[in-house]
C-alpha cells in the first residue's frame, strides 16, 4: 500500500474526480483506536465512506466524534489502527498542513479567522507564499466555490458568522481538491436562512464528489441532508444505517435509548422574584416558575438578559420586591442574579485550570464566597453539580481540556447553577450543542433549581428548545412582548407569534417609504 503523505493530489478545483468502479472507497478506518491516558476515546472503529456520501455522525457528549475528527484533520495521533484515502493509508504523523494538502478540510462552529484582517489575507494565513496575482484569483474561485459573494478586501470583522464560516471553508480549497470536508457543529449558532443555505452547499459538494462527514446534536438539520447515519457510542460504533430507517423520534431514542422524553413537572409559581419595564409592558418572573423569553437568533432576548447582568451598563429592576439598579455583573452576583452565556466554549472557561477550580472561578472574588471555597464546602458543592446535571468525565481535579464539549459546557452550566443557588438565573440556549441524553439532564437539573426557589428565565432563538424546558414565554421582537402561555401547541404558538410580530415590525419600517 502506497503512501499518500508526499503525494499531494494535484490541483484541480471543480472537486473530486468521480470514483471508477470497484474503487477504494474514499475513507477506510481501519481499527481506528485513541487512548488519553486510561480513557479509551475511540475503541477500535472501522467503517468506509464512499466518494460524494453524506454521512451524519451522531453520539452522546464523550462518545468520540471530535476524537475521531481529530485525528482525520493532523491534531490528535492515533495510538492503534490506521485510515486510508482512496487506498492510501495516510502515515500516522502527518500533520494538519499535510492533511489540508491531501484534501481533508474542516468546519468548526467559529472558524480560526484573524478578524482584524482582510478575507484575502484570512484565506492565505498560514499558507505558502504565492505570486500577488494568483492569490487574488484563488481566492476568488475559492469563495465563489463556497457560494460566497465577498469583497476580497473586507475586515473579517465585518462579516456574520454565516459568512465567516464560508471564508474558512474556501480556505480549504485553495487551488486545491477538497476530498473529505468534516463539517463540526457548523449550524450550531446559525438562523435558518443561514442553515439553508449551508446545507445546499453541502448537497453541492457532494454533487461534486466531495464526502462530507457532519456532526450536529440538531437531529433535524441531520436527517435533512445526510444519506447515512453512523453513532459512535463510548467510543464504538454502534450503528451505521441509512438516513431514511430513521424518524427524528427513532433517532433519539436510539442515541438516548434510557432516556425517555424528560418528564416536565409543572412549575409552582411563588412570590414575584424579578420584574422589569419592556417597551409598554412589565414582565415578571416567579420563584419556581421556568419562563422562555422567545425571539430572532441573535435576537432581543439575548440582549435583554445581559442587560439585566449588568453587562451593557446601567440596569434598573424590581428584585424580591426592592427597587435595584445594577451596574455589572459582580454587582448582579452579589444580588443573586447568575447569567449562563450562550457561547459556552469561548465564554468563560479556563483552559489549563481543572474542572473543579472552573466552577468556582467567579466565586472566588465576588465577597458572597472566599477563599475557602475549594475547601470541604466547595468539593461537596462540586460533587452535587456533576450528579445533578450528570457530568462524565475524568476527576474534578483534571484539567477542564480533558472534557468533552458537551460535558464541559454543563462545567459553565454548574457553575452558575450550583456553586450558589441564584434568585434569578438567565439561561442563554442552555442546551445548544448539546446530545439528546444532555438535553434531558440539563432540562431536569433546571426544574430542580427552580424547585428550589428560583426564578429560571431561558432565551432562546430555538422554539423547541423553550418548548421543552418552560412553563410559559414571552416573544420579544423590537420593543414588543407578547406572553404566550403553555399549551399543547406552544412550540407553533412561539412560531407563529414570532412570525406575526415580525412582519408587523417590518411593515411599521417599511411604510411611508415609496416602492
Ligand atoms: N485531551 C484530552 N485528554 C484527556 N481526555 C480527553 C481529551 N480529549 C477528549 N478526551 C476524552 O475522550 C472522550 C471522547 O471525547 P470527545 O471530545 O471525542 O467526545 P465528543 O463525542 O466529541 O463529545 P461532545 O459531543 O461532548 O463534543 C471523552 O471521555 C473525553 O473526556
Amino acid at each position: 500500500m502506497s503512501s499518500v503523505a508526499s503525494g499531494t493530489p494535484g490541483p484541480t478545483p471543480q472537486g473530486a474526480p468521480a470514483p471508477g468502479p470497484g474503487a477504494a472507497p474514499r475513507l477506510e478506518l481501519r481499527g481506528m483506536t485513541v487512548d488519553f491516558g486510561a480513557t479509551r476515546a475511540l475503541a477500535d472503529v472501522s467503517g468506509s465512506i464512499g466518494a460524494g456520501e453524506i454521512v451524519g455522525l451522531l453520539g452522546h457528549n464523550g462518545a468520540g466524534k471530535s476524537t475521531l475528527f481529530n485525528v482525520l484533520a493532523g491534531v490528535v495521533r492515533a495510538t492503534g489502527g490506521s485510515f486510508l484515502l482512496d487506498g492510501d493509508e495516510v502515515p500516522s504523523g502527518i500533520t494538519p498542513r499535510q492533511v489540508a494538502e491531501l484534501g481533508i478540510a474542516i468546519l468548526h462552529q467559529e472558524p480560526a479567522l484573524a478578524s482584524n484582517l482582510s478575507v484575502v489575507e484570512n484565506l492565505w494565513l498560514a499558507q505558502p507564499a504565492q505570486r500577488g496575482s494568483d492569490r487574488r484569483a484563488l481566492a476568488e474561485r475559492a469563495l465563489q466555490r463556497v457560494g460566497a459573494d465577498l469583497d476580497l478586501d473586507l475586515p473579517v470583522a465585518s462579516l456574520s458568522l454565516g459568512q465567516r464560516q464560508l471564508v474558512g471553508l474556501a480556505r480549504g480549497l485553495l487551488g486545491r481538491d477538497m476530498r473529505i470536508l468534516l463539517l463540526d457543529e457548523p449550524t450550531a449558532a446559525l438562523g435558518k436562512h443561514e442553515t439553508d443555505a449551508l446545507h445546499r452547499l453541502i448537497r453541492r459538494f457532494s454533487a461534486d464528489g466531495v464526502t462530507v462527514i457532519y456532526v450536529s446534536h440538531r437531529l433535524p438539520d441531520i436527517l435533512s441532508v445526510c444519506e447515512r447515519i453512523m453513532i459512535l457510542s463510548a467510543g464504538r460504533l454502534v450503528a451505521d444505517e441509512p438516513a431514511r430507517a430513521f424518524t427524528p423520534q427513532r433517532l433519539a431514542r436510539t442515541l438516548a435509548p434510557e432516556m425517555v422524553a424528560a418528564e416536565r413537572t409543572e412549575g409552582v409559581a411563588g412570590e414575584v422574584a424579578l420584574e422589569v419595564e419592556y417597551g409598554a409592558e412589565r414582565l415578571a418572573f416567579r420563584r419556581g416558575e421556568v419562563v422562555g423569553l422567545f425571539g430572532m437568533a441573535a435576537g432581543e432576548q439575548f440582549r435583554l438578559i445581559e442587560r439585566l447582568f449588568g453587562m451593557h451598563g446601567r440596569a434598573r429592576y424590581t428584585l424580591l420586591g426592592s427597587e435595584r439598579e445594577v451596574t455589572g455583573p459582580l454587582q448582579a452576583m452579589r444580588n443573586g442574579v447568575h447569567l449562563v452565556p450562550a457561547d459556552r466554549e469561548r465564554e468563560g472557561l479556563v483552559s489549563g485550570l481543572s474542572a473543579a477550580e472552573n466552577v468556582f472561578l467567579p466565586w472566588y472574588g465576588s465577597g458572597r464566597r472566599g477563599w475557602w471555597i475549594d475547601g470541604r464546602s466547595g468539593s461537596a458543592s462540586y460533587d452535587t453539580a456533576r450528579s445533578a446535571l450528570r457530568i462524565v468525565g475524568p476527576a474534578p481535579t483534571e484539567p477542564i481540556d480533558e472534557f468533552s464539549g458537551g460535558n464541559r459546557q454543563k462545567h459553565l452550566l454548574a457553575r452558575w447553577m450550583f456553586a450558589e443557588r441564584p434568585e434569578v438565573l438567565f439561561l442563554a440556549q442552555p442546551t445548544q450543542g448539546v446530545d439528546v441524553g444532555a438535553k434531558a439532564d440539563i432540562a431536569r437539573a433546571v426544574r430542580a433549581l427552580a424547585r428550589s426557589g428560583t426564578a429560571v428565565i431561558v432565551a432562546s432563538a430555538e422554539s423547541d428548545e423553550i418548548a421543552g424546558l418552560c412553563d410559559r414565554a414571552y416573544v420579544l421582537v423590537g420593543d414588543r412582548a407578547t406572553e404566550i402561555a403553555r399549551t399543547d401547541a406552544f412550540d407553533e404558538h412561539l412560531l407563529d407569534t414570532l412570525l406575526r410580530l415580525a412582519d408587523d415590525a417590518t411593515s411599521l419600517h417599511t411604510e411611508g417609504i415609496p416602492s
